[in-house]
């Protein structure tokens, strides 16, 4: 069993619950309402922000030149292929970019962002265990829906078929390979270090559909 195998076996409870919960399984049949998925694309955008810084840090932290390119790619994909589906979106209910980027976190999004930041100012090994539930998991939900049937929906059609996509694919596969890479030489207890920061981030993704669901905002 792979270390990566490893990681998806003790983070599955989180995992399936975020493949029942209403948001998800909404975008899947196609019945979810526009509110809350308005919510998650303005959410979603800040938090992509971040996470693109989180891959500038990993590019910065990066042991030789492939991994180095290879983060400047991630952070390519986000802010470009990524992000674009957000302003696409965000140009159907008539918001602006600028209006997009304004919008306020939500203290889910505040706490998982800061989170993920912090582990990018950790090191290399850190970033990479961090990040994977991210990608991996959006894959996964892709995959997943998709192979459910996709929806007669264009815009939640258009979601399941951008994180089940090809590109979307191989880099969640090459950020598997890092991080079994990374853990195979590493003493046991900085492999603890990797599970724990991989279920932190698995619990925040359950945390972020739900957190746009329930319209969360500060309660003061
Ligand atoms: C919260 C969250 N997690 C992951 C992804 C996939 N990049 C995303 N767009 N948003």
């Amino acid at each position: 069993m792979t270390f990566t195998d490893e990681l998806r076996e003790v983070a599955a409870p989180i995992w399936d619950a975020t493949m029942e919960h209403p948001m998800v399984r909404g975008i899947g049949d196609g019945t979810l309402d526009e509110e809350p998925f308005r919510e998650w694309v303005r959410q979603d955008y800040v938090y992509l922000i971040e996470y693109g810084r989180v891959f500038a840090l990993g590019a910065a932290h990066a042991p030789d030149l492939d991994r180095m390119g290879r983060f400047a790619t991630l952070l390519h994909e986000t802010l470009d292929t990524e992000m674009d589906l957000h302003r696409a979106y965000a140009a159907e209910f008539g918001v602006s970019e600028a209006e997009l980027e304004a919008t306020e976190p939500n203290p889910t999004t505040r706490a998982y962002t800061d989170f993920l930041v912090r582990a990018g100012h950790e090191g290399f090994e850190e970033t990479v265990a961090a990040l994977l539930p991210c990608m991996w998991g959006f894959n996964e939900t892709g995959l997943r829906l998709a192979e459910a049937g996709v929806p007669d929906h264009e815009r939640y059609a258009e979601w399941i078929e951008t994180y089940s996509g090809e590109e979307f694919t191989e880099l969640t596969a090459w950020c598997r390979e890092l991080m079994d890479d990374v853990a195979a030489d590493a003493p046991e207890p900085d492999r603890e270090r990797y599970r724990e920061l991989f279920l932190t981030s698995s619990r925040y993704e359950y945390m972020f559909w739900d957190a746009a669901y329930r319209r969360e905002g500060w309660p003061v």
